[in-house]
């Protein structure tokens, strides 16, 4: 505890505690006694409860001190600890008070997003007659559920078991049975056969279990295991006599009150024992060992493990084409960082968070490795964190938020595919994994990998500059070449007379595919039956009437949706505008694509990947690993298809429609585009068979599209950098995007216009400040949207001029309800 002051025994110890209350005004640190019985347990970064104002509520502790301003009465104390290990370490809360300022965010609100949400609690406000008199409590509700399971060994030595066991009735046939089974299992079998054992009964007793449990109890325990038993030999012995009751109640067939009977008799022992969730409990890792690297990257593995070596933060770009064995250097360099005894974080975008994946690092680092995605339930995600707050693991792999992975002596962190969009955070606060890599490397002194085929243009231009380390890999593993893209203009296929969605090409290779029992990637940008609805009488186009964007037709419950707000109304079957029938779906989905694939190709398997298809938890598991068993020819799908994947036998890959990126009003569509069709490139023809791509559009002579068909990334980069320079667009300039939103339009245009004022004042004269304007969608969820624009070279006061425009407009954004969004470096200008 070197962080915390030397305490004397006679001094109290003042708390620095900021609360969970969201508000500007309340975010910052308060003070409080800390009473002699919490001593102990009160550490920086400890979640406490604490009175405040009229109501208890829950907070961290910032610091310790031993003084305080604060007068005599009005100092209250800490009321509670709630965990044993504190949650927030003093990296983290420095890295959320860095936060707060640079994002201008709320510290508290960049703590919360660093830890996992059960450690959040709710209030609950209560009124209570005392005396007659009508009072209001409010109680705060801890949702960190630690679930226990009764577990029994035997008391006696197995030599004193059988004197035991005579005292017993004589009647007592079953208490006996049961005993000599508990016996068995406590002393039976040499380690490594009761450990399997163990693992297979653990299986059987979970689902015996279940039947007494609820629902939702039931998914949770069927993953529960023992904790984490494997690990070493003297945590290994001290696990090997423990056996859950339950099993004991479905192998004996027995009841409690017999194992009871037994307890009673001293003969056994039953305790609780904390249940650990595991979600990957029931999948088996084949181990996997480290690959002889090529002469690249043998190379490229050197640079990082020396950067290792000289414990100095150092941030590398490796710029690797797909399939050039990426992942294999990050394998390998977590294991060098592992033998010296320190940690590492692995970031890879949700989408890309398949079990291929996790398999990759579960399969070298067994279970030393702590996932962590959406897709897990609250309480296992918890159970992960612990895992790694504990020191129980030493890798830990997932989406954004795994960088707040709770390490303490991290060695090593790599974001892979790092021009990801989903990088960012789009709530609050806006942060950028990039950044928070940075700040954490740079704290632990440690290398940071960003990795991807095409990284985005800002990395890139880093790297030029001499920022970040430039690691290259040109090649394939396999020594392929990258596959041959043909682009089909497809307006030349409608002139032609061919009205399906599949141009002659496309059409010809899918034949070749399915006939030497080969496998095809296709892949559209869209989601749903079909993208907008359109009257042709008209041209009525349906839109949500919340938020101005064009509803979205799903098939699968026959209604029109909005994907902002999920507005829902059932199916139009004429226009309400001229009550003509010919309204018709425009745009195509993959629904429809998979129902013309059975069209076109009679007996073809498809496997559709999209938001509709894998929303059931493991379903995305599922299809993959159909796929991946060859059950399925083609595997359709949108985004989520697009990186990542790494089948043998693909050797085709059809885009569908290459536009549909191109047109969003981004700065980044074009690059967006580019990285899309190189992702999407990259799925064939990965191994030993050549592959072959098709991209059909209706723009076929754009650049992104062209550059990406000649895997030409610094072409793209030069074009592209052009452009940016021309507009003003970053990397040549930063951009700050403020979004202010309010119900009533009049007084909306009103405030954003002085507050914009205001801004320009105080900004240097050489900043851009554009606006305020209409949003690109202008109305969401019944509330209009304005914008403004900062565009700055060297800006290094923004932080402080912001949160003095927040400051300033208080008031207006506490009474008046107008919303006041800051975004720092923006990936969506809408
Ligand atoms: N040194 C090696 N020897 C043999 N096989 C290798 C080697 N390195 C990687 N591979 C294999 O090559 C394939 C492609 O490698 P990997 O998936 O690591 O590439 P990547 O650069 O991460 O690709 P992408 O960016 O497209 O996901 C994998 O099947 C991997 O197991
Ligand atoms: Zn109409
Ligand atoms: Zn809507």
């Amino acid at each position: 505890m070197s962080d915390q002051p030397m305490l004397d025994q006679h001094k109290r110890v003042i708390a620095e505690v900021i609360v969970e209350v969201p508000a500007r005004l309340v975010d910052r640190t308060f003070d409080y006694e800390v009473p002699p019985a919490l001593e102990q347990g009160v550490q920086i970064g400890s979640r406490v409860i604490v009175p405040f104002g009229p109501r208890k509520t829950q907070g961290y502790v910032l610091g310790l001190k031993l003084q305080t301003e604060q007068s005599e009465q009005k100092l209250k104390e800490v009321e509670q600890v709630l965990d044993e290990v504190p949650p927030l370490s003093p990296e983290l809360i420095q890295l959320g008070q860095w936060m707060s300022e640079e994002y201008t965010c709320l510290t508290i609100q960049a703590l919360q997003a660093m830890l996992p949400a059960v450690l959040k609690s709710t209030t609950t406000k209560r009124t209570v007659t005392n005396d007659g008199k009508q009072q209001v409590v409010y109680e705060v509700e801890d949702k960190v559920t630690i679930k226990e399971v009764q577990v029994v060994e035997l008391a006696v030595t197995q030599e004193e078991l059988e004197n035991k066991l005579s005292e017993l009735h004589a009647k007592a046939v079953k208490q006996r049975e049961v005993a000599r089974y508990i016996a068995s299992i406590n002393f039976g079998g040499n380690t490594s056969q009761s450990l399997d054992e163990e693992s297979a009964a653990r299986d059987e007793v979970s689902s015996g279990a279940s039947a007494e449990i609820s629902i939702e109890d039931r998914s949770e325990l069927s993953k529960a295991s023992m904790p984490d038993n494997k690990r070493d030999r003297t945590e290994l012995e001290k696990h090997r006599e423990i056996l859950q009751v339950q099993r004991v109640v479905e192998e004996c067939q027995t009841t409690r009150s017999t194992i009871k009977a037994l307890e009673q008799a001293g003969i056994v022992r039953i305790s609780k024992q904390e249940l650990q969730r595991d979600p990957y409990q029931h999948r088996v890792f084949e181990r996997t060992q480290p690959l002889t690297l090529t002469e690249m990257q043998q190379s490229v593995l050197g640079k990082i493990t020396t950067s290792v070596d000289e414990q100095e933060f150092r941030p590398f770009l490796l710029h690797g084409v797909t399939g050039s064995g990426k992942t294999e250097i990050y394998l390998q360099s977590i294991s060098y960082v592992l033998k010296n005894d320190k940690e590492a974080i692995v970031l890879v975008p949700e989408i890309s968070l398949t079990p291929q994946m996790v398999d990759r690092f579960k399969g070298r680092f067994g279970d030393q490795v702590a996932v962590l995605h959406s897709r897990l339930s609250k309480g296992e995600r918890y159970d992960e964190w612990r895992k790694i707050r504990d020191g129980k693991v030493k890798v830990a792999i997932g989406a954004r938020s795994a960088l707040f992975a709770p390490f303490r002596n991290l060695g090593l962190i790599i974001i892979d595919e790092e021009h990801e969009a989903s990088y960012k955070q789009e709530e609050t606060p806006k942060y950028h994994a990039r950044d928070i890599a940075m700040f954490r490397g740079q704290y632990h002194q440690a290398p940071v990998i960003l990795g991807s085929a095409t990284p985005c243009l800002e990395s890139f231009a880093r790297a030029k500059k001499g920022v970040y380390t430039l690691l290259s890999l040109q090649e394939r593993i396999f020594g392929q070449e990258l596959p041959p893209v043909s682009i089909v203009d497809m307006r030349e296929e409608l002139h032609a007379g061919n009205r399906t969605m599949f141009s002659k090409t496309l059409h010809e290779l899918i034949n070749q595919c399915l006939e030497k029992k080969e496998q095809m990637v296709l892949f559209l940008n869209r989601r749903g039956f079909s993208t907008f609805v359109m009257c042709r009488d008209c041209g009525y186009v349906l839109q949500c009437p919340h938020c101005d964007i064009s509803l979205t037709y799903h098939k699968s419950n026959n209604s029109h949706r909005c994907h902002y707000c999920g507005y829902t109304q059932p199916k139009l079957h004429e226009c309400p505008e001229c009550a003509s029938d010919h309204i018709r779906f425009f745009g195509t989905g993959t629904q429809k694509v998979e129902e013309e694939l059975y069209k076109h190709f009679p007996g073809i398997r498809v496997v559709r990947m999209d938001v509709d298809t894998t929303q059931q938890k493991g379903a995305h598991e599922k299809l993959l690993k159909r796929f991946g068993d060859h059950q399925a020819d083609v595997l359709l799908g949108t985004q989520m298809i697009a990186k990542g994947l790494d089948f043998e036998k693909v050797t085709l890959v059809g885009v569908i429609a290459a536009d549909s990126l191109l047109h969003l009003p981004d700065f980044r569509s074009a690059e967006k585009t580019f990285q899309l069709l190189t992702q999407v490139s990259g799925r064939a023809g990965r191994h030993k068979l050549p592959g072959h791509v098709v991209v059909q559009t209706y723009t076929p002579e754009h650049y992104s599209i062209q550059t990406a068909a000649q895997h030409d990334y610094e072409a793209f980069f030069n074009h592209e950098m052009q452009h940016r320079k021309q507009r003003g667009y970053p990397p040549y300039y930063y951009l700050t995007l403020i979004t202010f939103t309010h119900e009533d339009l009049p007084f909306l245009i009103k405030e954003s216009d002085q507050a914009v004022r205001w801004l320009k004042q105080q900004v240097s004269p050489n900043t851009l400040v554009l606006g305020p304007a209409a949003s690109a969608i202008p109305k969401i969820k019944d509330r209009y949207r304005f914008q403004c624009m900062l565009k700055y070279k060297d800006e290094p006061q923004l932080a402080h001029v912001l949160s003095g425009f927040l400051q300033k407009h208080k008031q207006l954004i506490e009474k008046s309800k107008l919303h006041i969004q800051i975004d720092r470096n923006p990936q969506m200008l809408m």
